[in-house]
C-alpha cells in the first residue's frame, strides 16, 4: 500500500492508495454513477460482461441524461468499449460474450424478451473507430437505414432524407455533386461524416461513438468534435476516447473507468480537475496509462 497525499483527505476509505493491482480482483466500494440523473434515458444497473471466462465489466450501475454528451474514459483493456456495446446490444454478436444486468433506453429494458434488435439499433445508433462506410455510393450510404427501415415512402423523400442527414453531418456541402461517387473515395475524416450521416439517416436518439477521431488527422478530429457539439442539441452522446483533452472539449459529463469497474463519474469539469477517486488522479496524472 502506498501512503495517500494529504490532498485525498475527503472520505476516510480514500485515504490510502492501494496498489493499482490490488484492484484487478478485488471488489472495493465506489460510487456509482446512478445518483443524481433525473429521468435518465440510458439507465444501467449492475451490468457484468463476460468473455467466456473473462470478467471485462464489473458491476457497473450508470446513467446518461437526455441530450449530455458523456465521456467513457480509462486505461486500455479497462472495457469502456464493451460497456459501450452494452447499451445497444452488439455484444450480442461476439461469440462467448455475455452480458447480465438491467439497461434501460427511454424506458425500455433492452435485454427484454420483446425488443427488436433492430429496431433498438436505428433508436441507438453507433460509430466506430475507423470509419467504415459500405462499398456504395456517397448516397446510397446515406439511404440505405431509411429505406430498409421503412421510413420513406418516395424517391422524393429519400432524396431529402439523404440530403437532410448529410447537412446534419456537416457534409452536404463537401459532396453534393459527387453523391454517385463511391463513399470510399472520400477522405477519412469526410468518411467518418459520412458514417455518422448514415446513422443520422434512421432518427436515432441515442449515438454511441467509439473512439471516432482516433484514426483521423487533427482537421478531421476538430470537425467531428464541433460536430458532436451541434448534434448535443437534439440527442444524447455517449463516446469512448483515450483524449482527455477530447473529453474536455466535447462532454459534458465523463466517467472513469478502471479494471472493468466504474470508479467515478461526474461533471466533467470536476472530474477531471478535482477527481474524487485517487485512481482516477493516477490516470490523469499519467501515473496509470
Ligand atoms: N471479443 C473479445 N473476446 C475476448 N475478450 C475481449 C473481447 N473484446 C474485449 N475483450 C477483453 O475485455 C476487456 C475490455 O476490453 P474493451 O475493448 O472493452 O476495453 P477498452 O477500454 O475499450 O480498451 P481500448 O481502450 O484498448 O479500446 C479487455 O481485457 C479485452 O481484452
Amino acid at each position: 500500500m502506498v501512503a495517500h497525499p494529504e490532498c485525498w483527505d475527503m472520505e476516510n476509505e480514500f485515504r490510502e492508495i492501494p496498489d493499482i493491482q490490488d484492484f484487478a480482483e478485488e471488489p472495493f466500494g465506489v460510487p456509482v454513477g446512478e445518483s443524481d440523473v433525473d429521468k435518465p434515458c440510458v439507465r444501467c444497473r449492475n451490468i457484468n460482461v463476460h468473455y467466456g471466462s473473462k470478467h471485462a465489466i464489473r458491476n457497473v450501475s450508470l446513467d446518461v441524461r437526455p441530450r449530455e454528451v458523456l465521456s467513457l474514459i480509462g486505461p486500455s483493456g479497462c472495457g469502456k468499449s464493451t460497456l459501450l456495446r452494452c447499451l445497444n446490444r452488439m455484444n450480442d454478436l461476439i461469440p462467448g460474450c455475455r452480458v447480465s444486468g438491467v439497461v434501460e433506453v427511454n424506458g425500455s429494458d433492452i435485454y427484454g424478451r420483446e425488443i427488436d434488435v433492430v429496431n433498438l439499433r436505428k433508436q441507438v445508433g453507433m460509430v466506430f473507430q475507423k470509419p467504415n462506410p459500405f462499398p456504395w455510393s456517397i448516397y446510397e450510404n446515406v439511404a440505405y437505414g431509411p429505406r430498409i427501415h421503412g421510413l420513406v415512402d418516395s424517391r422524393e423523400d429519400l432524396d431529402r432524407a439523404v440530403k437532410a442527414a448529410l447537412k446534419r453531418a456537416g457534409l452536404w456541402q463537401e459532396v453534393k455533386r459527387r453523391l454517385d461517387e463511391p463513399g470510399t473515395s472520400l477522405s477519412s475524416g469526410q468518411q467518418q461524416r459520412l458514417c455518422i450521416a448514415r446513422a443520422l439517416a434512421v432518427k436515432p436518439t441515442i449515438l454511441l461513438m467509439d473512439e471516432p477521431c482516433s484514426a483521423l488527422d487533427p482537421i478531421g478530429a476538430g470537425k467531428i468534435e464541433s460536430l458532436i457539439e451541434e448534434l448535443r442539441q437534439q440527442l444524447t452522446i455517449v463516446t469512448v476516447t483515450h483524449s482527455v483533452q477530447q473529453a474536455a472539449r466535447v462532454s459534458q459529463r465523463t466517467a472513469y473507468f478502471h479494471f472493468g469497474r466504474l470508479i467515478e463519474v461526474g461533471e466533467t469539469d470536476q472530474v477531471l480537475t478535482h477527481p474524487r477517486h485517487p485512481l482516477t488522479e493516477a490516470y490523469l496524472t499519467g501515473r496509470i496509462g
